[in-house]
């Protein structure tokens, strides 16, 4: 893994944002690999900036998100489309039918599952992948468990999760219970893979991702297998760095 801790916000957002717009630049059909979550806007909006000053285009690129909610409407201010809508493809030249986020609301979700899965395999593999990290170690909403599963599938949200979210929620009520997540099978699968994270409350699970033994109890430390994984970390989640 290829660490890097970045103290300016500003510089944090443009390392990220140079990955993917050079990526784009070298290979304008690239297949993205998306994320939602506070920790990938900043670079969201650096790549919204380089796009208005004519700088990278997405206008042959795909892209396939990692996760959605099970139950909350696409048009949902907290679904994941309305939020990779609103943070970044409404500002950029991407064709909305080549943006693939799971549907959470498949009359048969297994069915879904299986469909995405056939889509990544065919028109895969994921040149660059965006990963945030939860405070429990998830990727996607791939939780810490006595196991993993390799492909997209439906999970259950720890209530650490529901309760990390609920921020976004009137309620935790609100949260969902469940989400259509990609396996950790297909994250691995990405040729790049780019790792976010942000604030000392993420200090800790990084850390272990990291640094510590691989293991289902913290889903990102199978990133350790990646032959191609940069990580990006501000001061307060590097704070464990020397
Ligand atoms: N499913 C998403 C993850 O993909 C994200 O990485 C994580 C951290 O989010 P944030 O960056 O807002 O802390 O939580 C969410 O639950």
């Amino acid at each position: 893994m290829n660490l890097f801790k970045i103290s300016k916000n500003e510089d944090f957002a443009q390392t990220g944002a140079n990955l993917v717009a050079g990526l784009l630049q070298t290979n304008p059909r690239a297949v993205l690999g998306l994320a939602t979550g506070s920790s990938p806007i900043s670079v969201y909006e650096e790549l919204i900036s380089m796009h208005r000053r004519g700088l990278v285009s997405f206008s042959k690129a795909s892209s396939f998100n990692l996760d959605e909610y099970v139950g909350l409407p696409a048009d949902h201010p907290e679904s994941y489309r309305s939020f990779m809508n609103r943070n970044l493809f409404d500002h950029i030249d991407i064709d909305l039918a080549r943006t693939h986020i799971p549907n959470g609301n498949a009359p048969d979700l297994a069915a879904e599952c299986r469909a995405y899965d056939a889509m990544l395999e065919e028109q895969g593999p994921v040149d660059l992948q965006i990963l945030g990290i939860g405070g429990n170690g998830h990727i996607g909403f791939n939780e810490p468990g006595a196991g993993l599963e390799g492909g997209t599938h439906v999970v259950g949200l720890l209530p650490e999760t529901r309760q990390a979210n609920s921020r976004f929620f009137p309620s935790i009520d609100e949260v969902p219970r469940q989400a259509v997540t990609m396996g950790i099978g297909t994250i691995l699968k990405a040729r790049q893979i780019l790792l976010l994270a942000r604030g000392a409350e993420k200090a800790e699970a990084i850390r272990k991702a990291v640094r510590g033994p691989i293991t289902t109890e913290c889903p990102a430390s199978l990133l350790q297998t990646h032959p191609n994984v940069v990580v990006l970390l501000d001061e307060e989640a590097g704070q464990w760095v020397d």
